[in-house]
């Protein structure tokens, strides 16, 4: 009697249906044979390379870059290993695809584009039922998750459930970028509602259509999923991703002593900032405390901002309020002064003594406002956090050009329908004087990309791989310090391309950071580079 193998079709189907293990076309004939593909697929046998070439001719051919977001979407839920080697064989092509500044559309139109999950929802009306769901076997590997609670996506605003595309898109760079396996990277939707009431009156929104959970109830269910997390996975690497000013400040100030964890928007978009304007003072001969600092947006980015540039002046030998003097925050009513009603702790800290402004001509007696500051303190620097477009007008940039040979320039609001002027435009009316980075990519030569995804992805790896038990200010700065010695001959940073290098370097500094402050083991860079996936079958 012959020994009947079992009938492999479901199993055959299943492999071909979970984007983890799916080879589509690119399955050997001895894969085949051996899982019960034949007949599943069609006769050819793709290598990798051919798989990157025909979906590259299909991506290029859509109409627009939204197309090619929901395209590249798509196939990374089809197949993870050919959307990190498409992805990864053309990072400046496709990083504005997968992430800013496309993904702000991916995620104003989620409920649109909706194919597949990816990731978990973690809804209010689920509240009771978190651990369970993240007791799932499959997500045993996972070693960072990305959570957003959608309610400021980028510059957009309250996006409910549709900020999922934020996690999604900083998670598909922690693999291209830092080397984490797909199945060790779990993007989280935490669904407390939403206020956007276009958003809830669509009959197509997938979220919960309900007002947000506000309060003690809001943060009772935070704390019930942090608490989950750190139950399901003790060494977990927690990053928030695009949650309102206020949250994202109190959260951070609440789980930081708890877990490895960072806010991305916060110290994330500090030491971008910190580590590229290293990198631009370094060019124009001066120290970074020889500067005087306008920051327009005093929300959580920009006082994250101050708090790093701080502690990086005090590197230098500054006292806390010498350093801290060399910093001038604006909000959306002026300059923050100290005094003033309704400061967040780190607001206050910025706060300026109102004795300051007693000797500037005001045009209207209170607050001084962003071209006021400019014209009494003459800046050498001035970084835009506020979400506001237009904010960096031409008679702002020539008052503060007329007081300085080389400003330095930092429009970072995210997407570039929010940024807060164009580059080109700041070359233009500061006599091409001007050092200019923005937080989106423009395709203006000579500008820098100012964008997080320079310091995320190898914090992150860093501090994994050292076993970092927290997320530290020093780690950041370590970073910081990293990325402003990485200028290139035609840039303040590296270029696009160069960005897993990046990840690596900038791993390597925080890891020594995590190990001097935590008393680890040292960590090399073969250690590092030992740890990162590479998208190949
Ligand atoms: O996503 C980006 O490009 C940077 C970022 O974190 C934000 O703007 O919220
Ligand atoms: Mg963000």
């Amino acid at each position: 009697m012959t020994v009947q193998t079992p009938p492999l079709h479901a199993a055959a189907r299943a492999l071909l249906a979970d984007p983890l293990t799916n080879r589509g076309t690119a399955f050997t004939e001895a894969e085949r044979d051996r899982l019960g593909l034949h007949g599943l697929l069609p006769p050819h046998v793709s290598t990798l390379a051919t798989q990157i070439d025909r979906r590259r001719r299909a991506l290029e051919a859509l109409p627009d870059d939204f197309h090619r977001y929901a395209f590249l979407r798509e196939l990374q839920d089809t197949n993870e290993v050919l959307f990190q080697a498409l992805v990864q064989s053309d990072l400046p092509r496709m990083l504005p695809l997968v992430y800013t500044p496309t993904v702000g559309e991916g995620c104003q139109r989620f409920s649109d584009i909706w194919r597949r999950p990816r990731g978990l929802f973690l809804s209010w009306p689920n509240r009771g039922r978190i651990a369970d769901i993240l007791a799932d076997p499959a997500l045993d590997r996972v070693k960072v998750i990305v959570v957003s609670d959608g309610e400021r996506i980028l510059g957009l605003g309250d996006q409910g459930a549709g900020g999922m595309g934020i996690p999604i898109g900083k998670l598909a760079l922690y693999t291209a970028c830092a080397g984490l396996h797909p199945a060790e990277v779990l993007p989280i939707l935490l669904d407390v509602g939403t206020d956007n009431a276009a958003l809830r009156d669509d009959p197509l929104y997938v979220g919960w259509r309900h007002s947000r959970v506000r309060g003690p109830d809001y943060d009772a269910f935070v704390e019930s999923f942090v608490s989950a997390v750190a139950d399901r996975w003790p060494r977990i690497l927690l990053q928030w991703e695009d949650f309102a000013g206020e949250n994202a400040q109190a959260l951070l100030a609440r789980y930081r002593d708890r877990l490895a964890t960072f806010n991305d928007d916060i110290q994330g978009t500090a030491a971008t900032a910190t580590g590229t304007l290293l990198s631009a003072v370094a060019r124009t001969g001066a120290a970074l405390s020889d500067q005087r600092i306008l920051l327009c947006g005093a929300g959580a980015a920009g006082t994250g901002i101050a708090t790093l540039l701080v502690r990086a002046m005090m590197a230098d030998g500054l006292r806390p309020a010498e350093a801290r003097a060399r910093i001038w925050a604006v909000d959306r009513d002026g300059l923050v002064m100290a005094g003033q009603n309704g400061l967040s702790p780190a607001q206050r800290d910025f706060a300026r003594d109102p004795a300051e402004i007693a000797a500037w001509s005001l045009a209207a007696p209170g607050r001084a406002t962003l071209h006021e500051v400019a014209a009494a303190v003459a800046p050498t620097v001035l970084i835009g956090t506020s979400g506001r477009p237009g904010m960096f007008d031409r008679r702002l940039v020539e008052l503060i050009a007329d007081g300085c040979a080389r400003p330095i320039i930092f429009p970072l609001s995210n997407p570039i329908s929010h940024c807060e002027a164009h580059p080109a435009d700041l070359i233009a009316w500061s006599g091409g004087r001007a050092i200019v980075g923005t937080g989106s990519p423009f395709g203006v030569p000579g500008v820098a990309q100012v964008n997080n995804v320079y310091i995320f992805p190898g914090v992150g790896l860093g501090a994994l791989v050292a076993g970092a038990p927290r997320v530290t200010d020093g780690m950041f700065l370590a970073a910081a310090r990293a990325l402003g010695t990485m200028s290139s001959d035609d840039g303040l940073l590296p270029p696009v391309s160069d960005l897993r290098r990046v990840a690596v370097d900038v791993a390597v500094a925080v890891a020594a950071a995590a190990a001097a402050e935590f008393a680890l083991p040292p960590v090399d860079r073969q250690a590092i580079l030992r740890s990162m996936w590479t998208a190949v079958y």
